[in-house]
């Protein structure tokens, strides 16, 4: 949708979309001329410029940081953390909640909040987990997500 060279990014600072023009180094806030609106708007349903999601963490003692606000020490394998995240992937498969869940069960610190990570852009998180959020359509959950951290289920809300 739009011409070339320009490219649609997105600013954190200012919370909206901006057109970059990599040859000149321009950038603007207003589509460049000739852009097809219809075009470009399909085109950013698919690759949207950030994802909102929540994440369920189950971390293993491999974790690059084997610990969270969970009392018991983090001591399960890899193996074992995936085999009890599969027990709540079905869970959720019949129909709990995915915030019940997280807050349950979530080694990250955005248990408190059902998972929700908020929205985040390319360049946030770790190549694994964005690779599987940005493949997400709105409302679908991931299989399980391995990254440094452990492993997750990704649920896309927005
Ligand atoms: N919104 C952002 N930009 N926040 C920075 C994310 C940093 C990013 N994190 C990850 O990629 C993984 C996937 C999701 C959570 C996460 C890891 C860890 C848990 O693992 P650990 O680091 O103990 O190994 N949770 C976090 O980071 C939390 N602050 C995420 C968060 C919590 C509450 C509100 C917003 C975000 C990274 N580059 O490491």
């Amino acid at each position: 949708g739009l011409p070339e060279p320009w490219t649609v990014r997105f600013s954190k600072s200012k919370s909206r979309q901006y057109f970059f023009n990599p040859q000149t180094k321009q950038s603007q806030w207003e589509e460049p001329e000739e852009t097809d609106h219809a075009a470009l708007k399909k085109y950013l349903v698919e690759h949207p410029l950030r994802v909102r999601c929540l994440h369920l963490l189950i971390k293993h003692k491999d974790s690059k940081r084997p610990a969270s606000h969970r009392a018991d020490p983090i001591t399960i394998t890899k193996e074992e953390a995936l085999e009890e995240l599969s027990v709540y992937q079905r869970k959720i498969e019949q129909g709990e909640k995915f915030e019940d869940l997280a807050k349950f069960r979530s080694d990250c610190s955005s248990f408190k909040r059902g998972g929700d990570l908020g929205f985040f852009a390319h360049g946030d998180m770790q190549p694994s987990f964005e690779k599987a959020a940005f493949a997400l359509k709105v409302g679908q959950i991931s299989g399980p997500v391995e990254s440094a951290s452990g492993v997750h289920l990704i649920k896309r809300v927005a």
